[in-house]
């Protein structure tokens, strides 16, 4: 080390030294207060009613009362929020003082004199006098300096326009525990060092932030404003998710007067997913946003009445029904329930229900129906037509409210409800009687109290018995869903509209599954959307922004629904085509392949740096796919993939000792990937009585660092140190090209594949140079 370095060293550890004690003040003085508004707050709770003045003598009396409560309630919750922001504050300092700043950057601004010194971490800092930053928030606009240049001409972009100047250094540091670790001075890129140095690491659980190695790429995606729809293809391992992060990260500082973490939705592929990448905004001192699979969302909206398919069971029947009968139709159904010209046929379909063809569902009473399907359809199209459908179903619903409580009147003289009476619980007796004496009754001046008394008790049994048909007109579940579902294809099939050569078949199929109360995945967005467009649904408008990860998986009309649902929000989608397993299986649209870039504010970006995986893991990975030559490794070195032929009795005793080699190798979270959940069980029953391991299935919501036995389509989005492939030669078809593609690329240091009767075909234009073969 030169003595200049030496003492550069030196200087900036001093600096640490200073920051940290700077931080330690700071959180003194926040624990001080912070003890305050606790106590406040415990008081405040305390002495709640102490406070308030309760009169409730004189109308006026009460209206005072209130106020005084509301007053009383707004002061708590304030110095609640403030106790929670402290608290905040107090976790964000405490963050800093283990690592103040990742990052320094000196720049002289054209026209100034002296050189700033940028220091930059994963919040700002002021000094004592709150004059001076000691370290700049990553997101503050000086900081974008960091990821987009090398020391030289250099410029940002503030509210006032653009600042130009030159950059002087460029500096790179790790500091752990108030120490500095290491420090580099950079060139063009955020160095190799540093991301060498966090790369090579073993996988965790869960994710982490990349904020001090954001690349230059990544930070348009992280920054950008401009756009309404930002679509990101992005090559497998090239930080898609760790983007998304980052920028929510991004947006909720940049918007913070107007968008909270609750503003924010992220739409992940399965429940494990979402424990994968719950510690990233913690970590940058944020709260998590909003997060749900689009499952999820849909079983929501199709209620229970329903056995609805969810996208691992389809992805189940895809890989294990090759040869069954209607094999074919339903993939042939699949793809074309994932296109815009099936919305187009649902939405001429809806235009022809405003004037005819409707189905609803008789409103029965006690086994008698009392007001008929005919009567509501009749009624529904006596109105007006120039309403919209959802507008004629709201007058219905009104107009059924009115009729039904007309029932619940000519009910209550009927005989078996003084029957029902007898049976009521003691309760209601009481509350009877106490109606009564509200109403100044049990007085000298009431006589038929008895009578009164029946008649309330009465109207209570009638009330109680129609509340279920009540429900179910509010929610307009007079109308018959399924039936009409099942009409557009009953319908189509007659008029043989679509051009598919089974489409007759493909018509069957989905009306006996709906005859038995299932919906196929495939039919569960254009059942909701049509849904949607008879019962009429109020835009979100709370989601101001939402990401779609794994964005591939969603088909153009799943967005289009999304984009109906969500016409407020922003979005930012990201994707990879390579990795479309699902319309990859069914030769189905995606929207990140498919979308039509359309207007100003449709923006797409495209990464093709990859850092996930050693440089010999993804030349083999980027040889099983078409364009894979622009996939650019980063430079890091690990041992070839290895395929290793057996016979398949052999396979779980060559695992095991697989397994531990890799572990000897000093890898912590190894992935057994079988393609099926039946036979990740198969798997997991065997090794479990020798290794300590788990089974992930489609509903596990946490992972533990370890040993994993996890089916293919489960392994999306993820990474671990070590990947072993059960049985490739299964991986056979063009349809899994993409799903073997993805299981590959989930390994960051090694890579290793059994094969029974022989090596994958999809590996047949591999150069042999690329993989070993044991
Ligand atoms: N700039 C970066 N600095 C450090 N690590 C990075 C950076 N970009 C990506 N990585 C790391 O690369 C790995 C892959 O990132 P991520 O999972 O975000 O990629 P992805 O594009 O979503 O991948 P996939 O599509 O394969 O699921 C992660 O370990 C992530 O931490």
């Amino acid at each position: 080390m030169s003595d200049t370095v030496k003492s550069d060293l030196q200087m900036e550890q001093e600096r640490v030294n200073f920051v940290s004690m700077e931080i330690d003040k700071k959180k003194l003085k926040l624990q001080k207060n912070t003890g305050g508004v606790s106590s406040d707050v415990l008081e405040l709770r305390k002495t709640f009613w102490e406070d308030v003045t309760v009169n409730m003598d004189e109308p006026d009396d009460v209206i005072e009362t209130a106020a005084s409560i509301k007053q009383q309630a707004e002061l708590l919750s304030e110095r609640e929020r403030t106790f929670k922001q402290m608290d905040k504050q107090i976790r964000i300092l405490e963050r800093l003082k283990y690592s103040p700043y990742f990052g320094r950057i000196d720049f002289l601004e054209t026209d100034e004199k002296n050189v700033d010194q940028v220091y930059l971490g994963i919040a700002s800092l002021m000094d004592e006098h709150d004059e001076n930053f000691l370290i700049y928030d990553w997101r503050a606009p000086i900081s974008s300096l960091y990821y987009d240049f090398a020391p030289g001409p250099a410029s940002y972009p503030t509210m006032d326009g653009e600042i130009e100047g030159e950059m002087k250094l460029k500096r790179q540091f790790i500091i752990r525990a108030s120490d500095i670790k290491a420090m580099f001075d950079t060139g063009v890129t955020i160095g190799d060092e540093m991301l060498q140095e966090v790369l090579g690491n073993n996988a965790n659980a869960q994710m982490k932030s990349i904020v001090a190695t954001i690349q230059r790429e990544q930070n348009l995606i992280i920054r950008n404003e401009r756009s309404k729809l930002l679509i990101v293809q992005g090559v497998a391992g090239s930080g898609k998710t760790s983007a998304a992060l980052q920028r929510v990260a991004y947006l909720l500082y940049r918007y913070r007067e107007t968008i909270k973490s609750e503003n924010i939705m992220l739409f992940s592929p399965n429940p494990l997913f979402n424990s994968y990448v719950s510690t990233v905004l913690p970590e940058l001192g944020e709260e998590n946003m909003e997060q749900a699979t689009f499952m999820e969302y849909l079983n929501n909206r199709l209620g229970s009445e329903f056995d609805v398919e969810d996208p691992f069971d389809q992805m189940e029947f895809l890989l294990n029904n090759g040869e069954h009968p209607d094999y074919d139709t339903r993939v042939r159904g699949i793809r074309y329930k994932a296109s815009l010209a099936f919305k187009e046929m649902i939405d001429r379909y809806v235009n022809q229900l405003s004037s005819k063809g409707l189905l609803f569902k008789d409103l029965v009473f006690r086994g008698e129906i009392i007001i008929s399907n005919e009567l509501i359809y009749n009624y529904f199209y006596s109105l007006d037509a120039s309403f919209t459908i959802p507008n004629r179903m709201e007058m219905v619903r009104d107009w059924l409210l009115r009729e039904l409580k007309r029932k619940v009147k000519q009910e209550r003289s009927k005989s078996w409800v003084e029957d029902e009476v007898q049976y009521l619980e003691k309760e209601d007796y009481l509350e009877a009687y106490q109606e009564l004496q509200g109403k100044d009754r049990y007085t000298e001046k009431s006589f038929d109290d008895f009578e009164q008394e029946q008649k309330i008790l009465a109207e209570k049994v009638v009330k109680q018995k129609f509340r279920p048909l009540f429900s179910r007109v509010k929610k307009l579940n007079f109308l018959d869903m399924k039936g009409l579902y099942s009409q557009l294809f009953i319908k189509g099939a007659e008029n043989q509209e679509v051009l598919l050569d089974d489409w007759i078949q493909i018509c069957s199929q989905t009306v006996d599954t709906l005859a038995n109360y299932k919906i196929s995945y495939e039919d569960a967005t254009p059942f909701v959307y049509l849904q949607d467009l008879i019962k009429g649904r109020k835009s979100s408008t709370g989601i101001r922004h939402i990401f779609i990860d794994e964005a591939q998986d969603y088909s153009p009309f799943q967005f289009a629904l999304i984009q109906r649902l969500f016409p407020y929000s922003k979005m930012t989608l990201l994707g990879d085509f390579n990795q479309a397993i699902f319309s990859g299986a069914t030769g189905s649209a995606t929207v990140i392949s498919d979308y039509e870039e359309k207007g100003e504010d449709v923006e797409k970006i495209v990464l093709t740096k990859t850092y996930r995986s050693t440089k010999e893991i993804v030349d083999f990975t980027s040889s099983l796919v078409e364009g894979g030559e622009k996939i650019e490794p980063f430079n890091r070195h690990g041992k070839k993939p290895s395929v290793l032929l057996a016979e398949r009795n052999q396979l779980n005793g060559l695992i095991l000792s697989k397994i531990n080699e890799f572990l000897n190798e000093g890898h912590r979270t190894i992935a057994v990937i079988c393609r099926t959940a039946a036979e990740s069980k198969r798997v997991y029953a065997v090794l479990k009585d020798v290794i300590p391991v788990h089974l992930i299935e489609k509903a596990t919501i946490a992972y533990e660092k370890g040993i994993l036995v996890i089916p293919s389509y489960l392994a999306k989005g993820i990474e671990f140190d070590g990947v072993i492939l059960y049985d490739s030669s299964q991986y056979k078809n063009e349809s899994e090209r993409k799903l073997f593609y993805t299981v590959c690329t989930r390994a960051m240091h090694r890579l290793h594949m059994y094969a029974t009767k022989e090596i994958s075909p999809l590996m047949n234009e591999v150069p042999g140079n690329l993989y070993e073969l044991e």
